[in-house]
């Protein structure tokens, strides 16, 4: 038997799971959006089954409805569904990076036909839109689940049948809980990044020259801030109660931080940095993030002409692919560190055999 799936919203999150679920025989997926061109796009590459431009008429037949609109419009999407005649049991869940304000809304629903579990695909991208989905995004990611007043078991049982083929570990939680995790650990970094940049694009009209020292460090910590602005908006509006309790947090560790600064208490100091580096040192660095990390491995080179096209060369020849390259450090007459990122471990570890044949100096972070 067929298991009919709608989800409406084909941008990054929507799209990528449509691309997961789609290769499996049982599912038939229709793709909704408001944007035209997205539904066109999504079918003519074969994202979905089948386009609909009218949201009922793409609920009323499904089995499955998944909300992938940003939030506000996926809780309107939601609340909508009271205003539908459903002749058969519809399971809905959505993926919103907020959980209480969605509960909060499938809790007020009155058709009896509607099942709601709530759920967030804790991964992503900068990226947006339908162009940037993969069919393996969710993959090894956690993928929360809040089940609700208005599902069984079963329903919670049915969808994650529904979402194996994404490969991500389901873990059950609290709304609550949810948007105070995912507040410290996604939401609150968010916010601090883009303050940063802030911060340096002030100092730039009094150094001009400092975008060109925006070294590795500052690059690491603002990666974020280059996310979908349109879409943080909105989790911090739906979070904001908890954004709120977190900067008055933040405000108060900073006058600490102040403190340790102007004090110069020197142990003070080295015991502020040991223990969050220890925290830090104990964060698992292989297990995938919100955001994946690439296996990075840095490679000293001689700041010589070709010396870039050596190492690039000497790895195309073992047919390692690089995801990505950076130029850490390169100054006349020094060595210099490139960064290179590779897609899994054994690629790593692959091109850092391969370098050290070559006579390469390289460094793995643990
Ligand atoms: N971007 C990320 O890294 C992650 C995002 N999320 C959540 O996923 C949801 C979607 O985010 P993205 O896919 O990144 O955004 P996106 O901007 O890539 O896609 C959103 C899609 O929704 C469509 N849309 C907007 N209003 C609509 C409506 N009323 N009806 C139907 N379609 C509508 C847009 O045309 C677009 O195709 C958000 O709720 C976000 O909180 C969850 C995990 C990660
Ligand atoms: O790592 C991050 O914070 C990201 O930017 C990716 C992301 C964005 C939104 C989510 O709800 C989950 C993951």
């Amino acid at each position: 038997m067929k298991r009919i799936v709608t989800i409406a919203g084909l941008g990054l999150i929507g799209a990528s799971i449509a691309k997961a679920l789609k290769p499996i025989a049982e599912n038939y997926i229709i793709g909704y959006d408001i944007h035209s061109e997205t539904l066109q796009y999504a079918k003519s590459h074969g994202i979905i089954h089948e386009a609909k431009a009218d949201y009922t008429a793409a609920v009323l037949q499904a089995d499955y409805l998944i909300l992938a609109a940003p939030i506000s419009e996926s809780i309107r999407l939601l609340a909508a569904l009271d205003e539908m005649q459903l002749s058969k049991k519809l399971i809905v869940t959505d993926v919103s990076s907020v959980k209480q304000s969605m509960i909060t809304t499938a809790n007020q629903l009155q058709n009896k036909a509607v099942s709601f579990v709530g759920g967030h695909p804790m991964a992503g991208s900068h990226k947006k839109g339908v162009q940037a989905a993969k069919a393996h995004l969710f993959e090894n990611a956690i993928y929360v689940l809040t089940p609700t007043e208005r599902s069984t078991e079963h329903d919670v049982h049915a969808l994650k049948s529904l979402l194996l083929p994404t490969h991500s570990k389901f873990l059950i939680l609290e709304a609550d809980e949810h948007d105070e995790m995912t507040g410290v650990i996604s939401h609150f970094p968010h916010l601090i990044a883009s303050s940063l940049v802030h911060q340096a694009k002030h100092w730039e009209e009094t150094h001009a020259y400092l975008p060109n020292l925006a070294a590795g460090g500052f690059r690491d910590i603002t990666r974020i801030a280059s996310s979908n602005p349109t879409l943080w908006q909105d989790i911090f509006y739906h979070n904001r109660k908890k954004m709120s309790l977190l900067l008055e947090e933040w405000i108060t560790e900073m006058q600490h931080v102040k403190l340790l600064v102007e004090e110069n208490n020197k142990q003070d100091m080295i015991a502020y940095l040991e223990a969050a580096k220890l925290y830090r040192d104990g964060l698992g660095t292989k297990e995938k993030g919100a955001i994946p990390s690439y296996y990075d491995l840095y490679v000293d080179i001689q700041d010589q002409t070709g010396a870039l096209a050596h190492v690039t060369q000497l790895l195309a020849n073992s047919n390692i692919s690089i995801n990505n390259i950076q130029i850490l450090e390169i100054r006349e007459g020094i060595m210099g560190a490139l960064r290179l990122s590779f897609a899994s471990e054994k690629l790593q570890k692959i091109s850092e055999q391969t370098l050290n044949e070559a006579g390469y100096e390289t460094m793995v972070e643990k």
